[in-house]
């Protein structure tokens, strides 16, 4: 076994070299190996990072926009040509398997390639009043440090929905990566530097809630993206606004299935499977609630349970269809909902924590459960569980359905199956959610759309990347001119007639 590695800050474009007072423990999850010890962030440190992220930003808002695109494109060549180095290091850390991190990368490439082109794109209006000589033009302007709080879910993904945005819009970030698996999120940042970018502008801070914190209250911060689970997303909503900054936070979710009785049951059945137990049921567009509108109830869970006893769990790297969950506490949590769920009156149609799933060693596995017959006041329905856990709820109508998904306090996104075309239009106006799918499960993000939910799944209105993303951060500015300057004519204190 080797000594396990130092995982530090990047700080002003290097290593941080400090001796760290606290350090946390990072995992291979498939082998239960520590691998890592990651240092924590004090507060002082982690302002220290967001001063001189603030130095350098000067320097990066005075770049030509064809040099920042440029930097932009340099970086985006670099990540691809890394890609399968940094996709075994979302495995080796986080644990899902190869494909599913391979897979990440490419979505957090799809992502900086739209922002290549933002520099270019960072326009104002121009109006001109030629009588009057006054021209009145507005403009976008960076907002200055900007701090990004990422989870552990999606190490490469979730940063790079803000970090290529933020600087294609002239700001500086100081980057938080989750204390669980950061080692992929440091791989990735430490690239920026190659690709161009001036030192500082990028720093990356490791930490916890003190490191968090300390961004959320520094004066020189101007914005705050967060992604994580809904009580920290609404903490770091309500600090930072509180502190007069300007907040995007998503947070977790509690995503459901609509599956009605002319659906394609197989079809439906697949999709409820990649959903529910893709990368383990750690993702946010997970589907953990599957309702289903009697009478296909019962075909339904038969279909779902025999392609679940066909999954296999192991170490991400090898071929098998669900690797470890990230950490023991987080498996022996989730893996405590399938007493919870027995126990309220749940019925237990695939155990996940049966031997026939357990893959050997010392890796942190739970395999695929799912339950039946729950009700909305059960645990496993109430609270995110975001592990392989599926929930069935049946409900009499489409109407029941809808209004079981309108009542849950997450609205991040949610699915139908139907042959219904009607049903599917009015289910897509009539769903309070911020993602839908059609006949798939939740889609994947696309660059160009914005990424988020409605309730308790965003706090700050704004969604993550896409043209809310540039909005979010720039500020705009209307100038008002009036040339040549207008002689000394004496005070008047009306209003202006002529401008
Ligand atoms: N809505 C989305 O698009 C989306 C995407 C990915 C993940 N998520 C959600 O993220 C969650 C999983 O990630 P997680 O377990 O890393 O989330 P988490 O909320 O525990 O942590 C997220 C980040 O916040 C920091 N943090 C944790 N506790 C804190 C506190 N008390 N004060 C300040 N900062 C704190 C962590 O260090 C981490 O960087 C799930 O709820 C999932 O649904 C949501």
């Amino acid at each position: 076994m080797s000594e396990p590695r130092r995982i530090t800050h990047l700080i002003d474009g290097r290593p941080w070299e400090g001796t760290a007072e606290r350090t946390a423990p990072v995992h291979n999850p498939a082998t239960g190996e520590l691998t890592g010890v990651v240092d924590l962030a004090s507060a002082a440190l982690a302002g220290a990072a967001v001063t001189s992220a603030k130095a350098a930003w000067q320097q990066w808002r005075e770049v030509s926009l064809a040099r920042r695109s440029q930097v932009l494109f340099a970086f985006r060549e670099l990540l691809h040509a890394r890609r399968a180095e940094i996709a075994a290091l979302v495995t080796a850390e986080h644990g899902k398997v190869l494909s599913d991190a391979l897979g990440e990368v490419t979505r957090g490439l799809e992502v900086a390639e739209f922002a290549c082109g933002i520099p270019h794109l960072l326009k104002g209006g121009f109006t001109e009043n030629a009588s009057t000589a006054v021209d009145v033009h507005s403009m976008r302007q960076p907002l200055g440090v900007v701090a990004v709080v990422s989870p552990f879910n999606f190490p490469v993904m979730v940063p790079m929905w803000f970090v290529p945005l933020a600087l294609a819009c002239g700001n500086a970030v100081v980057l938080k990566p989750s204390e669980k698996d950061p080692g992929a999120t440091l791989a990735m940042a430490a690239l920026w530097k190659e690709a161009g970018l001036p030192d500082g502008v990028l720093q990356v801070v490791n930490g916890d809630k003190e490191a968090v914190d300390a961004l959320l209250t520094h004066r020189d911060v101007a914005a705050v993206s967060f992604v994580g689970s809904t009580p920290v997303a609404r903490y770091v909503y309500e600090t930072g606004t509180r502190h007069g900054k300007r907040v995007q936070a998503l947070g977790g979710a509690k995503n459901h299935m609509l599956v009605l009785p002319d659906a394609d049951l197989d079809l439906a059945a697949d999709a409820a499977v990649n959903a529910g137990f893709g990368s383990a049921g750690e993702r946010c567009m997970a589907i953990s609630v599957l309702v289903a509108v009697e009478p296909v109830a019962d075909a339904l869970v038969a279909r779902i349970a025999e392609r679940m006893r066909r999954l296999r769990t192991g170490d991400g790297t090898r071929n098998c269809d669900m690797g470890p969950l990230v950490t023991r506490q987080h498996r022996d949590r989730v893996a405590s909902y399938v007493d919870a769920g027995t126990k309220a009156g749940a019925r237990l149609v695939v155990d996940g924590t049966k031997d026939e799933f357990d893959a050997d060693g010392d890796g942190f596995f739970l395999g695929p459960t799912l339950f039946d017959d729950v009700t909305p006041d059960m645990p496993v329905y109430t609270d995110e569980i975001f592990g392989p856990v599926l929930s069935v709820v049946r409900v009499a109508s489409y109407d029941e359905g809808l209004a079981l998904i309108n009542a849950n306090p997450y609205g991040n996104g949610t699915a139908i199956f139907t042959n219904d075309g009607g049903a599917a239009r009015r289910f897509q106006h009539e769903v309070e959610v911020g993602m839908v799918g059609v006949n798939v499960p939740i889609p994947v993000p696309v660059s160009y759309f914005s990424f988020g939910g409605w309730k308790n799944s965003l706090f700050g209105d704004t969604h993550a990347h896409g043209t809310e993303g540039v909005h979010f951060f720039t500020r705009g500015k209307v100038v008002t001119s009036r040339w040549p300057a207008p002689g000394h004519g004496g005070l008047n204190l009306g209003f202006p007639q002529n401008v």
